[in-house]
């Protein structure tokens, strides 16, 4: 079972936060919204309980790993890439790529996603040709970024192994429909993963496009569905009571009633700061429309305690801070004594290092809820698959559900077309 708890107890009873009317006033829009996402669900819904895409997922990986791989370089950007990497930070080790043997169960994974050549040759100039694979994603087929990385990679492979062997250690994870890279797939019979057509990229952690590269490094993909799957069934049976979707009510209310348009997502873990971007695409793309949205942010404590907290605690009362915390730290270390005759050394000694992140997630919770400023807490019992794959669906539930509050479509993102259009014109792509 997942173990995931949303606690808005902050938001209501504090200074500058909910009263009881206000959510009572949004009730039957909430039950509106939930009755619609069940009754004609978005294909993000039925991921969890569909096995196809992580048995193929797995099948390909254990290939993968079976053929002595050395390098996986994962090419994608926004919800092609931002998924994977918060499930390889979160549950892989924080050094994984440095780790020999047994103790990296696959291989070195890398992420070209920006366009920034730094980054790019800075992956060719460890990645040991011979054994290297690419998985290149894209849900459109045609993304610029993705596909000048591909090609760059593609160039890389080539020269080393021909093109015969640049084929067989590629694999093309778009949608099986249409767009460019499935052309390319079939002109050179690369190895295709789908990304189901109804599955926006935001929404596509729990399609191959997160499933394979977490199979590659021998996480436990079931289990990640077993968590999402929990999810629903609970939304299925608690409707406009369930957790994920009161916060949809809560968040929006802070916004629109509160005028609290920056929502801050603090996980209180290192492993779970890729989460929050993940999570920060998620919430920007799909509710930033029609001058409506909240601003993501994303944080960690106990990190931006020394950088941002002074900022929550006095500065301008428009946001909401949303802690995430973990109770059982996947390792713990002592704080040996010492300096025990130096007050502000000495009383650390005998705690644990997980005790003191815990103590100060606490204390800025508290902190903050003292001052008057709103916040709410997500608490995972553990890092892991079941608890992640809960929280990825919870929260793209409650973004879904926030979008129709809101009033617009939670599943498109009209407001990058122009940047693109232009970028095509300059770099003469055919037709713009
Ligand atoms: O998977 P694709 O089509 O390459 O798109 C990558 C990203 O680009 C966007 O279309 C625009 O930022 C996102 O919605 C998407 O996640």
């Amino acid at each position: 079972m997942a173990e995931v708890t949303f606690d808005y107890e902050n938001l209501q009873g504090v200074e500058g936060g909910l009263e009881d009317g206000d959510l009572d006033g949004v009730r039957p829009r909430l039950k509106e919204a939930v009755d619609g996402l069940l009754g004609d669900p978005p294909g993000f819904m039925r991921l969890p309980k569909t096995r196809e895409y992580a048995e193929s997922s797995v099948s390909l990986a254990e290939e993968i790993r079976g053929s002595g791989a050395t390098d996986f370089v994962h090419v994608g950007i926004g919800g092609s890439a931002l998924g994977p990497m918060a499930v390889h930070r979160a549950l892989n080790h924080p050094y994984y790529n440095m780790l020999s043997g047994e103790a990296r169960r696959g291989p070195r994974v890398h992420f070209a996603e920006n366009t920034d050549p730094a980054t790019l040759s800075a992956v060719l100039d460890v990645a040991d040709p011979g054994g290297t694979w690419v998985n290149v994603v894209t849900k459109s087929g045609s993304t610029a970024e993705t596909m000048a990385n591909f090609l760059v990679i593609r160039g890389f492979l080539v020269d080393a192994l021909g093109s015969f062997g640049y084929q067989g250690r590629t694999v093309a994870t778009t949608d099986p429909e249409k767009g460019f890279l499935k052309e390319i797939s079939e002109r050179e019979d690369l190895r295709v993963l789908p990304i189901p057509a109804d599955v926006g990229g935001r929404f596509s952690v729990l399609t191959p496009v997160g499933l394979l590269p977490a199979a590659v490094t021998g996480l436990d993909v079931g289990a990640m569905l077993a968590g999402a799957a929990q999810c629903v069934d609970e939304v299925q049976e608690q409707g406009p009571e369930h957790q994920a979707v009161v916060g949809a009510a809560m968040h929006y209310l802070m916004d629109t009633q509160r005028g609290r348009n920056v929502r801050v997502m603090m996980p209180y873990a290192d492993s779970l700061e890729r989460l929050a971007a993940w999570f920060v695409q998620l919430w920007a793309e799909s509710l930033g429309k029609e001058g409506k949205g909240s601003t993501p942010h994303g944080a960690v404590g106990t990190t931006d305690q020394h950088s941002q907290v002074q900022l929550y605690m006095e500065g301008p009362q428009d946001k909401v801070i949303e802690i995430v915390e973990v109770e059982d730290h996947p390792k713990d270390l002592s704080i040996p004594k010492a300096y025990e005759d130096l007050e502000g050394v000495g009383y650390l000694g005998g705690h644990t290092m997980a005790e003191l992140l815990n103590v100060e997630c606490d204390a800025t919770r508290k902190a903050l809820t003292e001052a008057g400023r709103p916040n709410s807490t997500i608490k995972l019992g553990a890092v892991n698959e079941e608890n992640l794959g809960y929280l990825f669906q919870a929260l793209e539930i409650q973004t879904a559900i926030t979008g129709d509050l809101y009033g617009v479509n939670a599943f498109d993102q009209p407001g990058v077309e122009a940047g693109k259009e232009i970028t095509y014109k300059r770099m003469g792509r055919p037709g713009h």
